[in-house]
């Protein structure tokens, strides 16, 4: 096999594929794990652990007595640098992959037919095929101006030393508010400029509310419906301005408005794809074409760390299943093994525990898709959003209760917005979507999951106990509620 990209997913596929005795190379141009511990979600929930502390000591007061707090960038730089990132080294990751039998290029991968990938002058001819796993990057938007800035991405943002007095953050997406927060507890003065009408606008528009009122307590400035014009840098700081003269400045300019796959620099029309396509589409076994699988963010399925590991994890059955069908071929009629590995292909594949045939393959399956906005409060959603159910035709029934209702919540206290949302599909009797929102919301959410991916019917979860006085409780109160 060949495996272009070895991020979160394509690192998930080549190692396993190693380890179960397949000959297979790893191209990766930057860092072996791609986004997620680098410049993603292990930094930026270190950022948001830390920033959270602030938050919760800053909660004492009227509470537990009084708290002085004195917050300092250096031990989460340090944290970064040292625990989540080695300095932004993967020496780790790539002895892991080589250790497991795993062959490492560097550079950057394009195909070169179905099962041929090119690297610089190097061609390696794959027997199996390809994985593509090779992530998105920032989208930046065509704004007057804005491609002359010293702009920051993710990336800047990951690996400030020092922080800012001021920020603007293009973007009320996942990453701007997640990081907004964390830099606002830090003291650093934040604006926050979004297109629509509204943060967060992919999840409830009550999740919404509740996220942009907890930024704001946390003195972050947030204006919505802006059409950025044009920005500009007068070598010291920035002035975005907006539709109908607004103009927002500060010192550092955050531009995280989503995140693009590049399907141009991967040779598809030498498999004879179109490569102007927004993502690469796949079929519930992650194909792109014979021979040609993709994993991750590129595919367009939801840009989450937990979307690559399942998407991995098909990929890997489904390449097992092939390689032993081929093996036994191979073997029946005598010729020589058609996979590589130090133990001999028969033996390591055995061994490597995923059981065998094609009908058995798991096929993906996006229902249940769980994703967790970590902001304080948390917010978590899965399934469809009451719009979404509505714009489907589906006969929805909704039930909502705000946390601060539970006992749970009122003990709480200071901290405890939020609530629970559930929509449900009247005629099939089951939840298809839901909402958490508050201190522990993703962690609520998983009770959720569950409901909408076994499809549990409504009259089982409202006759389940829930453990009292917790925040998961609230559910039990959504439930009632629904009409
Ligand atoms: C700030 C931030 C916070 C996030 N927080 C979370 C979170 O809390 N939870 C969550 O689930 N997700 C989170 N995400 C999203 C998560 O990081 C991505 O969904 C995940 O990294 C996707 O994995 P991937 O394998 O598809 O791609 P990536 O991790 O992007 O990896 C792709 C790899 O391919 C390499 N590559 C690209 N093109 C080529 C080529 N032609 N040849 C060779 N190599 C190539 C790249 O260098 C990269 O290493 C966050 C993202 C960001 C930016
Ligand atoms: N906790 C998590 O799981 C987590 C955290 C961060 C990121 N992520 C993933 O990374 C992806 C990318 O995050 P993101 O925040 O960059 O993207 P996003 O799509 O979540 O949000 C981008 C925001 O920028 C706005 N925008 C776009 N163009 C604009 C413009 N010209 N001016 C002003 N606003 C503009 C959009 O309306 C949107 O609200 C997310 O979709 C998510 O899947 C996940």
């Amino acid at each position: 096999m060949v495996v272009v990209g070895l991020g979160v997913g394509g690192e998930e596929v080549a190692e396993r594929l190693a380890e179960a005795g397949l000959s297979v190379v790893g191209v990766e141009r930057d860092l072996v794990g791609g986004e997620c511990p680098y410049w993603g979600c292990i930094p930026s929930k270190m950022m948001i652990r830390a920033a959270n502390a602030l938050a919760e000591a800053r909660r004492v007061d009227g509470l537990a007595g009084t708290a002085q707090v004195q917050p300092d960038w250096a031990p989460v730089a340090k944290r970064i640098r040292e625990e989540a990132t080695d300095t932004w080294d993967d020496t780790v990751a790539a002895e892991r992959f080589i250790g497991k039998g795993g062959r490492l290029v560097r550079g950057s991968g394009r195909l070169d037919g179905p099962r041929r990938v090119r690297v610089g002058d190097q061609v390696f001819e794959a027997r199996h095929g390809v994985v593509l796993g090779t992530g998105t990057r920032p989208s930046v938007p065509p704004i007057d101006g804005l491609a002359d800035t010293p702009y920051w991405t993710n990336h800047q943002a990951i690996e400030v030393e020092e922080l800012p007095e001021s920020l603007l953050v293009l973007g009320g997406g996942a990453i701007g508010l997640e990081l907004a927060q964390v830099f606002a507890r830090f003291g650093v003065r934040v604006t926050v400029v979004e297109a629509l009408d509204r943060v967060l606008a992919v999840e409830e528009p009550e999740a919404s509310e509740v996220a942009a009122a907890a930024l704001r307590a946390d003195g972050v400035e947030i204006h919505t419906g802006v059409r950025a014009e044009r920005v500009e840098h007068d070598g010291t700081g920035f002035t975005l301005r907006g539709s109908g003269g607004a103009a927002y400045t500060a010192d550092r300019l955050l531009v995280v408005t989503g995140r693009k796959a590049h399907l141009t620099e991967l040779g598809l029309d030498t498999i004879g794809l179109d490569a102007s396509q927004r993502y690469l589409p796949v079929d519930d076994r992650l194909h792109v074409t014979d021979h040609v699988w993709a994993v991750g963010d590129l595919t367009g399925e939801g840009a989450f760390t937990h979307i690559a590991m399942y998407q991995a994890g098909i990929v890997i059955a489904d390449i097992l299943a092939r390689a032993r069908q081929a093996q036994a071929g191979a073997d029946a009629s005598g010729t020589s093994s058609v996979v590589g590995g130090a133990m001999g292909a028969s033996s390591s594949l055995a061994a490597s525990g995923s059981s065998g045939s094609a009908g058995t393959i798991p096929r993906a399956d996006y229902r249940a898709l769980p994703r967790v906005t970590f902001t304080d409060p948390e917010v978590g959603a899965v399934g469809l959003t009451e719009r979404q159910a509505r714009d489907r035709g589906i006969n929805v029934q909704v039930g909502f209760t705000k946390l601060s209702s539970s006992t749970r919540g009122w003990i709480h206290q200071v901290g405890d917005e939020g609530f629970i949302k559930v929509v449900a599909d009247a005629d099939q009797g089951v939840l298809i979507g839901a909402t958490s929102v508050g201190p522990a919301g993703g962690e609520v959410l998983s009770a959720l999951v569950v409901a909408v991916h076994a499809a549990v019917p409504l009259s089982q979860l409202r006759h389940m106990i829930y453990a009292y006085p917790t925040f998961h409780r609230a559910i039990g109160d959504a439930l009632r509620d629904l009409s």
